[in-house]
């Protein structure tokens, strides 16, 4: 067979060749083949995201100059292609940066903060200047004044796609009317086939950014589409924050590593992190030490019984001390010992140091290094075997049934472990045989201290496990060996050893990975959350309410949330009937970080969490049991985070993220169960409506037939349709000069109403209540707590013939009789 893999070989020169046509692609050029990852694929996309990124760092600007948005955008007709025209009253830019904010892709002020914005790369608007450079051969033409300037900075540019520089064509001052902003005008080949879309991003700018005024004219609007404020109040001012020691990959932790100022790893991780302060720095060192260096295995020390003698091994590592600091020192360090359920060798070491402090000021004799270091070998021996050629020789026992005749001091330990770690299945000949293995295996560890990292005990239990199975046919499945593994690692103790410093870590990828590694699994508090400003579960309605004529809204904003150590937090609303087409399925209003996301519907996470809720459960029609569900409905889902996760770098749809799709999942539910109530309530509301009418109409037809049948006057069925539906009733009784107003509660819960009556000559003698002369009209008022099954008497006097007409709020229509 001929390949190219086995062909390739035999010619000279193939990488001289190809070395020939390999040469540095700038980002300019990379992004001119590439127009569709931005969002320019067509000359229809591509307008309406011009107008975006423009619109976009439009807003971000004025809220970050803490300016009330004012934003014109306007697109004209040029011939063959379309001028675009987008004016801010930002704090504007200034001279040095313009030609570079305009002219260089990957400029901007955003990639490197940890603050909600809507812009994140430093691609958007520089891409559009290259779009247009593209497709209409013209300069970008930028007008900017900035704050406090009395006079405005023009420019042409292009994008010098070989260098990614800007080429500047023109640069001259002039004067603008606006006392600060950036007017933005760019020419391109386009058409207005994507005009849906547009308008649905300029609309639900506005819906989700109450405070901002904007103003969109384009050829096909005969009026400009002008959206008004819905507040003054601007959105809350975020604050930067550092990275969240969750939320780093180890690249960027190396980076950090050899930029910081810090030397310990400490200092380090409580400069350059957020929520780390000295507790949480001990916390992520100890689990850092656990991975890099490993735990010491702990060994229980010789009981009342054992042969083993503590004091006595030490009172002989002991020399030239006399004999009454001898004793106290071996049995100072015995007594301790014994004291002790479970000891790593560090622990011991530290009782000795101890010991050996407290008997020098005793008894004037100092123990000196090489006395303690001998003094922990000799107790140590005695408590494990640890240095004894005498006890457990694994190395050596070839067959490695240990059946030496001095058993280790190792084995009964390990034996109460892996019997309490293992079911009460396990034979004890199999319990042992594994405790043995073990023990020889630990004893044949580097050192006599048993340090061990976690994978390599993993690897240490799963070699004995198979021993074990081939010798004695006994095995030890998963679950039995990882508990096996726990029994050990939960016992043994973190070293006391410091961590390496910083920049020894900075230059060893591996230390880099544990560090990492033990940062991700220590619990630190979520990051804090003033660097998102949520729109509020109050605005979300209100900006509902400002575009969607509708008869229902609610909406929710969640606490926030971390994904990969950035918060979160989300929002939906829904807004219901109305005005709001009932054909087809519910309108889905997709935002991030408060900007419309308007392609790739399809494709974005939050329609994924949509379509999988139930929502013939909250009362909206949904074929199937899943999808879009149909009616007339408007769901907006809001998420604002420091880093939102785009599938593309064209921000279209947010990416599934299971922990941002939980959040949208509750914050969507919480709204839909408002949505629930109402149209429970308005649906048993309809079935009352529909039974009063049928009441209404065959009450007096009963009657009739009640009066024919037997012969006798027509019954009074006055009260009666109130009385069988368990309405409030208002009757109307004039005697005389006397006005009565009867209120009867027949429902079963006490009613607070608000009675008016209008009434056409000036009342008076009113039994209480109120009454207001408007302009030869008298407004008598009432607001009588009615208890249920009671009636109250409301009179009043009136002179002559007089008109009346009441009106009763506090109850609903439906649930209420008025014969007045
Ligand atoms: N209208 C404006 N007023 C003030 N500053 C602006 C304006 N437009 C852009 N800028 C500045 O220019 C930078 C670059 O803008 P650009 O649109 O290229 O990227 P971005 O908004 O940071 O991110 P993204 O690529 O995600 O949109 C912004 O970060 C901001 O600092």
């Amino acid at each position: 067979m001929t390949s190219f893999q086995s062909t390739i070989g035999d010619e000279e020169g193939i990488a001289e060749e190809l070395a020939e046509g390999q040469r540095e692609i700038s980002i300019a050029e990379f992004f001119e083949k590439n127009k569709h990852m931005l969002g320019f694929d067509s000359g229809a996309r591509g307008l309406v995201t011009a107008v975006k990124e423009a619109v976009d760092n439009a807003l971000d600007a004025t809220e970050e100059a803490a300016v009330l948005p004012d934003i014109y955008i306007e697109i004209e007709e040029v011939g063959d292609y379309y001028r675009l025209i987008i004016e801010d009253n930002g704090p504007g830019i200034t001279k040095e940066q313009l030609p570079k904010v305009f002219g260089k892709l990957l400029y901007g002020s955003r990639f490197h903060a940890r603050e909600q914005s809507r812009g994140q790369q430093g691609i958007g608007i520089s891409a559009a200047v290259l779009y247009s450079q593209l497709t209409s051969g013209q300069p970008a033409k930028i007008t900017s004044r900035p704050k406090g300037q009395s006079r405005a900075q023009y420019f042409e540019l292009i994008i010098d796609t070989d260098t990614n520089e800007p080429e500047i064509k023109a640069d001259e001052e002039t004067t603008w009317d606006r006392p600060h902003g950036t007017r933005i005008e760019l020419e391109m080949e386009a058409n207005m086939r994507a005009r849906q879309q547009l308008h649905d991003y300029v609309k639900h700018t506005a819906v989700v950014n109450p405070h901002a005024r904007l103003e969109l004219r384009e050829p096909g609007l005969d009026e400009p589409m002008k959206f008004e404020r819905a507040t003054d109040e601007l959105p809350a001012e975020t604050k930067e924050i550092r990275p969240h020691p969750h939320g780093v990959e180890l690249g960027a932790l190396i980076k950090m590593l050899e930029a910081t100022e810090s030397y310990s790893v400490s200092g380090f991780l409580q400069e350059e992190f957020t929520r780390v302060g000295k507790k949480t720095a001990d916390s992520v060192i100890d689990n850092f030490r656990d991975v890099y260096y490993g735990r010491e295995l702990a060994w229980s020390p010789p009981r009342a019984h054992d042969d083993r003698d503590v004091a006595a091994a030490v009172a002989d590592a002991v020399a030239n001390k006399g004999r009454d600091a001898t004793t106290a020192f071996a049995e100072g360090v015995a007594e301790t010992v014994a004291n002790n359920d479970r000891l790593s060798r560090s622990e011991l070491a530290e009782i000795v140091d101890n010991v050996a402090e407290t008997v020098a000021g005793d008894t004037g004799k100092t123990f000196g290094g090489t006395v303690r270091e001998n003094a922990v070998d000799a107790a140590w021996r005695a408590i494990t075997g640890a240095g004894d050629d005498g006890a457990g020789n694994g190395a050596d026992d070839e067959d490695g049934e240990g059946d030496d005749a001095t058993e280790s001091p190792l084995v009964p330990d390990a034996y109460a472990l892996v019997d309490d770690a293992t079911s009460t299945r396990k034979d004890d000949a199999a319990v042992r045989a594994m405790a043995e293995a073990l023990a020889r295996r630990f004893e044949n560890l580097d050192g006599d201290a048993f340090r061990i990292t976690r994978d390599d005990l993993d690897r240490l239990v799963a070699d004995a496990a198979t021993y074990v199975a081939e010798q004695h046919d006994a095995t030890f499945g998963e679950t039995a060996r990882e508990n096996v593994v726990e029994a050990f690692w939960s016992r043994a103790r973190t070293v006391p050893d410091d961590p390496p410093k910083v920049k020894a870590i900075a230059g060893d990828r591996d230390a880099a990975a544990d560090l990492l590694d033990a940062m991700r699994t220590t619990d630190i508090l979520a990051p804090p959350t003033d660097c998102l400003a949520p729109i509020t579960a109050e605005l979300v309605e209100a900006g509902l309410r400002k575009e969607y004529d509708a008869d229902f809204y609610a909406a929710a904003t969640r606490d926030a949330e971390v994904h990969g150590g950035d918060p979160f937090i989300v929002e939906a609303g829904i807004a219901y009937g109305g005005e709001i087409p009932a054909e087809g399925s519910v309108e889905l209003l997709r935002f991030a970080n408060r900007v419309p996301l308007v392609y790739q519907r399809g494709a974005c996470a939050t329609t994924d969490v949509i379509k999988n809720i139930g929502w013939r459960n909250y009362g909206l029609d949904q074929p199937g049991g899943s999808g879009l569900p149909n009616g007339p409905a408007v769901i907006s889902i809001h998420v604002a985070s420091t880093n939102v996760p785009f599938t593309s770098e064209s921000k279209d749809a947010l990416a599934n993220v299971p922990a941002i799709e939980d959040e949208i999942e509750l914050a969507v539910r919480e709204a839909a169960r408002e949505l629930k109530s109402y149209l429970n309530k308005r649906r048993s509301m309809q079935q009352r409506r529909e039974k009063q009418d049928v009441l209404g109409r065959i009450l007096p037809e009963m009657a009739d037939k009640v009066s024919e049948v037997t012969g006798r006057s027509r019954p009074d069925i006055d009260g009666a349709l109130a009385r069988i539906m368990n309405n409030v009733s208002v009757e109307r009784e004039v005697n005389g000069e006397t006005v009565t107003l009867v209120v009867e509660n027949h429902s079963d819960v006490n009613e607070r109403l608000e009675i008016t009556d209008i009434v056409s000559t000036e009342p008076t003698d009113l039994s209480d209540g109120t009454v207001v002369d408007m302009d030869g009209e008298w407004f008598v008022q009432w607001k009588p707590e009615v208890p249920s099954g009671d009636e109250r008497e409301l009179t009043y006097a009136v002179d002559g013939d007089a008109d009346f007409e009441v009106s009763v709020g506090g109850v609903e229509t439906e649930k209420l009789t008025v014969n007045a």
